[in-house]
């Protein structure tokens, strides 16, 4: 059997519209979204994911990426079917701190130093200052900052900002992290140093979810367990790829052919 038609028997072009996994973190059955202005932007999405995956959702703009994490996230609910995040309401697991969330701009506060940047979600839940300072430090050496503690967000650069960002997500050891094109906005090799990293994070982390908004292919492949593929508006979910390439992935797998045909799948998958 060649390499391609493995790949295609194990994802499928004809994959269940729902792909479990055990442990699920993540169920959407049949969900939908449609706005008050009538845009209906997510239409029977069908999704398992599991405990210790890393997910990328690739589609065309405006299909509905963003709307899916925002009702997983618990910020918006769903206007039809049945959604539950680790095992409750995706409120619920937001309020017990065990979702965080990353966007591509990265909404640090330009007065505040590193260390209190990455502490401001402990601070709001009543933290003392001494564990907040030893959990920051942590995070911040997770990140490869920990020699910028005192240091203002103004005197790092778009990549350092980034890590910041992804240090003070990481505060509340979620057990899911939703990134919303975090490495959109960056130059090529700052971009794949951050995969590499992000990587490396979550690999240390047994037990979490990372969900990934990308529009980029190559990175979604880089980076997944399996990739989540959306039709245009109303967004569905046409096809969920495995990616079964061992970690650690590293610049090797980036440049083997195995890589260039995931993407190939993928692409295809994209159109179609
Ligand atoms: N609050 C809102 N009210 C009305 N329509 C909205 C709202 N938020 C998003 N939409 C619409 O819903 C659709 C899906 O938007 P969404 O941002 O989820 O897509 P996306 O796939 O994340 O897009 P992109 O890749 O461009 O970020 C779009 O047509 C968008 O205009």
């Amino acid at each position: 059997m060649s390499f391609l038609s493995t790949i295609l028997t194990s994802a499928g072009s004809a994959a269940p519209a729902v792909h479990r996994t055990t442990d699920s973190l993540i169920r959407l059955q049949d969900v939908g979204k449609t706005y008050p202005n009538g845009t209906v932007a997510v239409q029977h999405a069908n999704l398992t994911a599991g405990e210790g995956e890393f997910l990328c959702f690739v589609g065309p703009s405006g299909c509905g990426k963003s709307t899916i994490f925002n009702m997983i996230a618990g910020l918006t609910g769903q206007t039809s079917g049945q959604l539950d995040v680790l095992g409750t309401t995706p409120k619920e697991a937001r309020r017990q701190s065990e979702i965080a969330f990353v966007f591509q701009e990265h909404t640090l506060l330009p007065w505040s130093k590193l260390i209190d940047n990455v502490t401001l979600p402990l601070k709001l839940r009543g933290v003392p200052k001494k564990e907040r300072l030893a959990e920051g430090e942590r995070v911040l050496e997770l990140v490869g900052l920990k020699d910028y503690l005192k240091v203002l967000p103004r005197e790092l650069s778009g990549g350092m900002k980034m890590r910041v960002s992804i240090a003070r997500a990481l505060i509340s050891r979620p057990k899911l992290l939703l990134m919303d094109e975090p490495f959109g906005a960056l130059d090529e090799i700052t971009r794949q140093a951050l995969q590499d990293e992000l990587l490396k994070i979550w690999r240390q982390d047994k037990k979490m979810s990372v969900l990934f908004i990308t529009h980029n292919v190559f990175e979604a492949v880089f980076l997944s367990t399996r990739v989540v593929v959306m039709t245009p508006r109303p967004g569905k979910i046409s096809d969920v790829i495995d990616i079964p390439a061992p970690y650690p992935r590293d610049h090797d797998f980036r440049s083997s052919p195995e890589f260039g045909e995931y993407v190939r799948h993928v692409s295809h998958q994209l159109k179609h």
